[in-house]
């Protein structure tokens, strides 16, 4: 296991697959993110803005084993780069080994090659009725394993007509989660908040920019200042057209990106559009 936690740079770009794709469609949507043709990321980028790719349990394994022959072969043509990608699990349990069938545990995602864990999706809370306090767990547990907890939070109704009204109410409901995580985790530890308001998940449009960068400044006010790094990443419905001018460029610190991700013509838009901002002031 590796001794330190993953360094966080200034910008990420994450992508959970949830159940869309079958196994053949993952692996071949990894190497077409990883074909230099298809120009993700550009190398000199590569320190300044971070993608990772949250697949389903299943594929983690053949992605990692992909991504280690990408690793390889860049270095034995000695281009000096950062890794493109990082790999992430959609879950885990709070465990790390015994008599709990069915689930998976943390230091089985690490060994897999994993580091970052999604945790608290709002589907898993609809669903299968997490709570707050299982996904603190979970989040501790990860972090035992030298992983990134990717926190999702996010208010279920939509804004009313009062905008400030809206803002407040949101960032009381996201600030429970928020705080239960920063309680379980060790200070020093990086985390990763993805604002994601239910409303707003697999719907036709994002949430509007002021309501997003309101509420993000209040999570990141709830957030502090720690000695571990933290980032806030906007998800729901997120996609092309959304980070430049005038949009979420300036209020967060990246997107998690979901159906608006799964052809690589929306996933190359979406890297250029960050990588346009990455040098402003
Ligand atoms: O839930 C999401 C990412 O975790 C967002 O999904 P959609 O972008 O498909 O709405």
């Amino acid at each position: 296991m590796a001794s330190s936690y993953p360094i966080l740079p200034e910008k990420l770009l994450l992508i959970s697959l949830k159940m869309y794709f079958t196994p053949d469609r993952t692996l071949t949507y990894l190497r077409d993110l990883l074909n230099p043709s298809n120009e993700i990321v550009h190398p000199a980028n590569r320190d300044k803005l971070l993608l990772a790719l949250i697949p389903d349990f299943l594929t983690i394994w053949p992605c990692s084993q992909i991504l280690k022959e990408y690793d390889t072969n860049l270095t034995n043509t000695g281009t000096p780069s950062q890794p493109p990608f990082l790999l992430g699990a959609q879950d885990c349990f709070w465990e790390l080994q015994g008599a709990y069938t069915g689930e998976v545990s943390p230091a089985s995602i690490r060994a897999l090659g994993c580091s970052i864990v999604e945790l608290g999706h709002a589907e898993r809370r609809a669903i299968f009725n997490e709570s707050d306090e299982q996904t603190a767990r979970k989040a501790a547990a990860t972090c035992s394993q030298h992983m990134v907890p990717l926190v999702c939070v996010g208010e279920v109704t939509a804004p009313g007509p009062i905008a400030s009204e809206a803002v407040g109410q949101a960032v009381t409901e996201c600030a429970v989660l928020v705080r239960a995580v920063l309680a379980a985790i060790p200070d020093d530890a990086p985390v990763i908040f993805a604002y994601e308001p239910v409303w707003a998940i697999g719907q036709p449009k994002p949430a509007g920019v002021d309501h997003v960068a309101a509420v993000v400044q209040g999570i990141r006010a709830v957030i502090g200042v720690r000695p571990g790094s933290a980032r806030v990443l906007y998800g729901g419905s997120a996609g092309p057209g959304l980070w430049g001018e005038g949009g979420l460029g300036r209020a967060v610190d990246g997107m998690f990106l979901g159906r608006f991700a799964h052809e690589i013509q929306g996933v190359r838009e979406v890297v250029r559009e960050v990588e346009e901002t990455l040098n402003l002031p």
